[in-house]
């Protein structure tokens, strides 16, 4: 018996999930931790939060599972993506990382854009937005230049876990991709780039394979958590290619809708196309192979800060249980989830979200109604935009992350997507992924295809769209589209206000 364990580091949580050789899952073990928000539109985690959380996820798995030390043969992993880690000459942390969702760096996306124009397209395949990782550099440069003066190298979130684990440094071509630092199609780091805006090629990592060998466990490691033979360290994804993978994301005529903090919607691609940055487009964990995707900021992220602020301290399926007494479309409650501004459609780190309608009659449950389903209408205006620039609809979604726990949220994506939903017989999709990553290096099956037949199991049970349901979801999806633009003017103005900055 051989096991190997994909580790998700996650943005509200790290997932540790250890699967046997054959593909069954043995255990799953997850952390919680927290987002820090200094300032508006600043998201921050200092990296030993994610140590932490690794140990933790570590010793729970060693006291579970009697045969751990001797049988775990492969680690990989998958990560939130785009935010900065930096380390200084020692390999340490030496400013928190900021996150994927922190729009602090509009200013610099400008600077970036001005500068490098098509080109940034034509290399990375993408447009620079707020959350990606080479405007946070350029935020660094100019805001705290002692700290950049003392960067050694850069990271991505689930690399340092990789250094924590094999004490070595290295990246792979999928999370690298959601740098804008990488020549996506030529795989390598991109010198033009890296020299516009005064980056050395020194600080970025050396590139590998997502299935890519990084080195094997430490003995420093291996005492703490009680294994005796030798654990192959691979380097694994970024989470959206990770899930992607572990989805069976290797055909066109499917797509990935994940609900975890950020909120998305991907499809394979099987050559470089760029759509004009309306989507983002990043390498796969499929050696070769691309995805692109459309991304909602805040989808859990929404959910949560709703239970957080109006929950009273319940949990989601308590706080959820009663939204099936609540009509489609919230009797008129409509809820926009910018709540830390908006990636796809709308590329505003500005706006703002909004509850619209709010009546008399409406009682707790329309609230929390109001907020699932607007969270599925801002992953329907990626789909959209997804299908329309690819002239195809998928035959069916695979949905993924914490939200698909949710069977109301899973009927809720049918009727507004009208299209048939899939859930993994697992929980976690970009920790399988990254298990499946690291059976494929422990040379446990000779290609990926062959790993996803063993590994990829989706439920028997399918979320089918109910017309009714369809044909009233349209109708509200038409009017929630127009809140966009009749709220940003406001929205922009009261992020002015709170800044100070208003005139
Ligand atoms: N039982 C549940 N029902 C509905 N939503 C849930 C449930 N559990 C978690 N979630 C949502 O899933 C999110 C976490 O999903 P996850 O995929 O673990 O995120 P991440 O990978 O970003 O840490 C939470 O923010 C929450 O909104
Ligand atoms: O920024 C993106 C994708 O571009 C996010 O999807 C992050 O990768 C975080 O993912 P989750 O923690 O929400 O899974």
């Amino acid at each position: 018996m051989s096991y190997v364990l994909g580790i998700d580091l996650g943005t509200s949580s790290l997932k540790g999930i250890l699967m046997s050789q054959e593909g069954s899952v043995v255990t799953t073990k997850s952390a919680n931790y927290d987002i820090d928000n200094p300032k508006q539109g600043f998201s921050e985690q200092k990296p030993v939060i994610w140590v932490e959380a690794l140990e933790k996820v570590l010793t729970e798995i060693s006291q579970e599972v009697s045969d751990f030390g001797t049988a775990l043969s492969g680690i990989s992993f998958s990560g939130q993506m785009h935010s900065l880690v930096v380390l200084d000459e020692n390999n340490t942390p030496i400013y928190p990382a900021i996150l994927w969702n922190d729009v602090r760096t509009s200013k610099q996306c400008q600077e970036i854009m001005s500068k490098m124009g098509d080109r940034l397209l034509e290399i990375t395949g993408n447009i620079a937005l707020e959350g990606f990782t080479l405007p946070k550099i350029l935020w660094l440069q100019e805001n705290e230049p002692k700290v950049w003066a003392r960067v050694k190298k850069i990271m991505l979130p689930k690399d340092y876990l990789g250094l924590y684990l094999t004490g070595n440094i290295h990246t792979e071509f999928s999370d690298a991709a959601g740098t804008l630092l990488l020549d996506i199609e030529k795989h390598e780091w991109s010198k033009e780039i890296a020299d516009t805006f005064n980056i050395s090629m020194e600080v970025l990592p050396e590139l590998v394979e997502s299935v890519g060998q990084i080195g094997t466990v430490t003995t420093g490691i291996k005492d703490k958590f009680g294994i005796q033979n030798e654990v192959k360290v691979f380097a694994g994804g970024a989470d959206n290619a990770a899930a992607a993978l572990g989805v069976g994301l290797i055909d066109e005529e499917i797509g990935l809708i994940s609900m975890g903090t950020s909120g998305v919607v991907s499809s394979f691609e099987s050559k470089f196309t760029n759509y004009d940055g309306k989507l983002h487009f990043f390498n796969h964990t499929v050696p070769q192979a691309y995805y692109s995707m459309g991304v909602t900021l805040a989808a859990g992220n929404s959910l949560n800060w709703y239970k957080e602020t109006f929950g009273q301290g319940k949990g989601f399926s308590e706080l959820l249980s009663d939204v099936n007494t609540v009509p489609v479309g919230s009797s008129g409650l409509l809820f926009t989830p910018y709540i830390v501004g908006e990636r796809t459609p709308h590329f505003d780190s500005k706006i703002r979200g909004s509850f619209i309608g709010i009546s008399a009659t409406h009682e707790q449950r329309h609230f929390s109604r109001a907020v699932l389903e607007g969270i599925q209408f801002s992953l329907r205006d990626s789909k959209d935009i997804m299908e329309s620039a690819k002239g195809k609809t998928f035959k069916y979604l695979i949905s993924v992350g914490g939200g698909a726990q949710n069977p109301d949220i899973m009927q809720m994506q049918a009727d507004i997507f009208n299209t048939e939903m899939i859930r993994l017989t697992v929980e976690q999709g970009p920790g399988l992924g990254a298990c499946m990553i690291a059976a494929f290096g422990c040379g446990f099956y000779p290609t990926l295809e062959e790993v996803t037949k063993a590994f990829v199991h989706y439920q028997l049970e399918t979320f089918k769209p109910i017309a009714k349901n369809v044909a009233e979801y349209e109708k509200i999806y038409q009017i929630w589209k127009q809140v966009y633009s009749a709220t940003k003017n406001l929205s922009h103005q009261l992020v002015d206000f709170n800044d100070g900055n208003l005139k």
